[in-house]
């Protein structure tokens, strides 16, 4: 596959992301951890005019992974390569990305849990000495031939982590784990998004909004993106406290930030399993989803929440979600 089809690919669901999300390190918001361990790696490798060491993201989606990835090759000034770990099926298609590869130029792969296990092993030795096996010709002909590749960053993203094999991560000297964010942090998020989608907001509202966000910038923005155009339709254009609530309202966003799903996982595990302990694999049954859908996206947040609680038998829903659930119903 080209890299404009995977360019395409990732970047088609989420056309509406791009225009919002920053364009450098210095621009994002949130992190700060993060950036000042990233500050000292990327500060380091320019000052001895190195390639900077592999970094591993991980983290639920929507908190910035892709952002870390793009915004880090803009600031250095280098190239930047992207693919994932589903478009790389055999150690062949990943070639042309080692091969192209400038020197300190960046690859990132997204996904990087869906590897198969060829395509892992292949990367090893390009991720540790620079190196890979070209294997020419086939059968008695064959004969793999040793090549040398410029001395590259790879960027790896996964919202699983616990799915990478130790011998990937422990080739990743920077792994940094990306946390959901606070009220403050989303509410400046919303803040600065809104100049940039040009329209005006108080400031009850995009803490209200950021409230209702789920600790997740995407999440922020889709909300502010709904709001936007809420105002724009009913009202002046001006987004006040009143209509932000009214729209999100509309949309059966709770108090908390969770959304229909959210609120439907909860209610399968109380009604059909008397809340839990359940599998997550016979609760997306019940709820016609896929379990990894509800691991990575609904699960995460209700953990952290404290609504939800993983015990070696299954899922458990906690007395704060029964009373959620319930004064929801009862509105
Ligand atoms: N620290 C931040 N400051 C400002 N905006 C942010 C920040 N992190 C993320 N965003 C916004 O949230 C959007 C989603 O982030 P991003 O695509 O980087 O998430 P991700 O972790 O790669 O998610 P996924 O696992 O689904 O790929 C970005 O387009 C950007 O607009
Ligand atoms: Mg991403």
């Amino acid at each position: 596959m080209g890299r404009e089809a995977i360019l395409q690919g990732e970047d088609s669901p989420n056309e509406e992301d791009k225009s919002l999300r920053p364009q450098s390190i210095s621009e994002m918001v949130g992190q700060l951890e993060v950036r000042e361990r990233l500050k000292v790696v990327v500060d380091a490798a320019v000052k001895r005019d190195e390639p900077l060491g592999h970094i591993l993201f991980d983290g639920p989606p929507g908190l910035g992974k892709t952002t870390f990835a793009t915004c880090i090759p803009k600031d250095l000034g280098v190239n930047f390569q992207l693919t994932s770990g589903p478009a790389l099926q055999a150690p062949k298609d990943l070639i042309p990305y080692l091969t192209n590869a400038d020197e300190k130029s960046i690859l990132f792969i997204d996904e990087i849990h869906r590897l198969p296990k060829s395509v892992e092993e292949y990367l090893y030795t390009a991720m540790e000495d620079f190196r890979i096996d070209i294997v020419l010709g086939e059968g008695t002909n064959a004969r793999t031939i040793n090549l040398q590749v410029k001395p590259f960053t790879l960027i790896g993203a996964t919202t699983r982590s616990g799915m990478l094999t130790a011998p990937l991560r422990d080739r990743f000297p920077l792994r940094e784990h990306l946390d959901f964010y606070t009220h403050e942090e989303l509410a400046e998020i919303i803040r600065r998004n809104s100049r940039k989608l040009d329209v005006t907001i108080e400031d009850d509202a995009s803490l209200e909004i950021s409230e209702r966000s789920r600790g997740t910038p995407r999440v922020a923005n889709n909300r502010l993106r709904w709001i936007r155009d809420y105002v724009t339709s009913k009202a002046d254009g001006h987004i006040s406290l009143q209509l932000a609530r009214d729209a999100m309202a509309m949309q059966e966003i709770d108090a908390l930030g969770l959304d229909n799903q959210d609120r439907k996982y909860l209610t399968t595990i109380i009604r059909v399993f008397g809340g839990g302990p359940a599998g997550v694999e016979a609760i997306a049954h019940t709820m016609n989803a896929a379990p990894e859908t509800l691991a990575d996206e609904v699960e995460p947040f209700l953990l952290r929440t404290e609504l939800l609680v993983r015990t070696p038998r299954g899922r458990m829903v906690t007395t704060k979600a029964v009373e959620h659930i319930q004064t929801h119903i009862g509105r």
